[in-house]
């Protein structure tokens, strides 16, 4: 076992994989920006601020200092959030060389660019292999051992499964599937739908109204990668479905959280500063709404988060515009596509 793991991003995810990597017998280390957070941790051997209650194995080692964090390691973990990868990745660009497996954990899509991870760490680490770990998994549960799969997705099926074996474990269990892009847009596009059900939760709408925010919006998310080149079925496993399941259901879940408070009334400001971890989905809607504009795909759920989030609209008329859409044949997409006369 020589692997030496740089873990880049200290918030729940990193510390939860961190530890999990750690308990395995990897030498690891952990990059935080805030050096007086970092000075807490070594003093306590708890991430008290994003996982609290849970102790660091003695075998971790953190740190303040990106050359170290990146210099020399097998693996460097990406798990900053989507917002800061591209500056870390040119701040710590100079001590990586191309052998370094980056495994990416975060799940969004750039503002402006709206570019992928891949297609950020293509851009400046254009030599390094990468590989996106994702699927539904709360840190705080992981942190407990409680059973949790995720996904880990590469071009090279290689490193799919190099990073299958390095996070394997019995209460871990890590799939592959070479669809990137599909992955990726999982992952992220779920935190959009799931800002809607929590929404839905704020407004004391039911779990009928859940159901359908959910299974509408796989569709949508289906339908955008589709033409975004992602194969439709990774949308039905656990970086698709089983992440929206996750996410829209669970009190872990920030995006959730944070969708509850805006339905019953809460600015968006107030709403991200009470939950005080990363947001994602807030970005993402952005994101995800001029990619749909971009390839002219109809995504009416995220198209009224967005109303929700940046427009000023109001949560309660958003619900009346997606029950008064026109009728519409529930298999539309494949009826249209499968050239079906019915
Ligand atoms: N928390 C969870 O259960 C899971 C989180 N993720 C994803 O992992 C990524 C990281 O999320 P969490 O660890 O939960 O976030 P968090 O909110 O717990 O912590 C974020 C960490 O990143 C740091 N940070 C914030 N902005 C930064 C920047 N511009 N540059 C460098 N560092 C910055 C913060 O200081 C903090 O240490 C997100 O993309 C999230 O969607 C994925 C799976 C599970
Ligand atoms: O992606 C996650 C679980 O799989 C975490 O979701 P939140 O960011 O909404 O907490």
């Amino acid at each position: 076992m020589t692997e030496k793991i740089g873990v880049i991003g200290g918030g729940s995810w990193g510390t939860a994989l961190a530890i999990l990597l750690s308990e395995k017998g990897y030498q690891v280390e952990m990059w935080l920006r805030d050096k007086l957070q970092v000075e807490e941790i070594e003093n306590s051997r708890e991430n008290k601020k994003y996982l609290p209650n849970v102790k660091l194995p003695s075998n971790l080692k953190v740190t303040n200092d990106l050359e170290k964090v990146s210099f020399n390691k097998d693996v460097i973990l990406l798990s900053v959030p989507t917002h800061g990868v591209r500056e870390t990745l040119y701040n710590c660009k100079r001590y990586i060389n191309k052998d370094q497996i980056i495994v990416n954990v975060a799940k969004g899509i750039e503002n402006d660019s709206l570019l992928r991870i891949s297609e950020i760490v293509k851009e400046i680490l254009p030599q390094n292999k990468y590989s996106i770990l994702s699927g539904p998994s709360h840190a705080e549960e992981v942190a407990k051992n409680m059973p949790t799969t995720v996904v880990s997705a590469s071009e090279d099926k290689t490193v799919a499964e190099f990073v299958q074996d390095l996070f394997i474990t019995p209460f871990f269990r890590v799939y592959t599937n070479p669809d990137v892009v599909g992955v990726e847009l999982g992952g992220s596009l779920k935190n959009v739908i799931a800002l809607g059900a929590g929404i839905s939760d704020g407004l004391e709408c039911g779990d009928n109204t859940k159901a359908a925010l959910m299974t509408r919006g796989i569709i949508e998310m289906a339908r955008l990668g589709e033409k975004m080149g992602a194969n439709t079925s990774t949308f039905a496993g656990l970086s698709g479905i089983g992440d929206l399941i996750v996410t829209c259901t669970s009190m872990h879940s920030r995006n959730r959280r944070a969708g509850i408070l805006i339905g019953e009334g809460k600015t968006l400001e107030q709403s991200i500063k009470t939950v005080g971890m990363v947001v994602e989905g807030i970005k993402t809607t952005k994101s995800a709404y001029e990619l749909a504009e971009k390839y002219g795909v109809i995504m009416p759920i995220t198209k009224e988060i967005y109303g929700v989030l940046y427009e000023g609209k109001d949560v309660k008329n958003s619900v009346i515009n997606l029950m008064l859409r026109d009728r519409k044949h529930e298999m539309e997409d494949v009826i249209i596509d499968k050239n079906i006369s019915w």
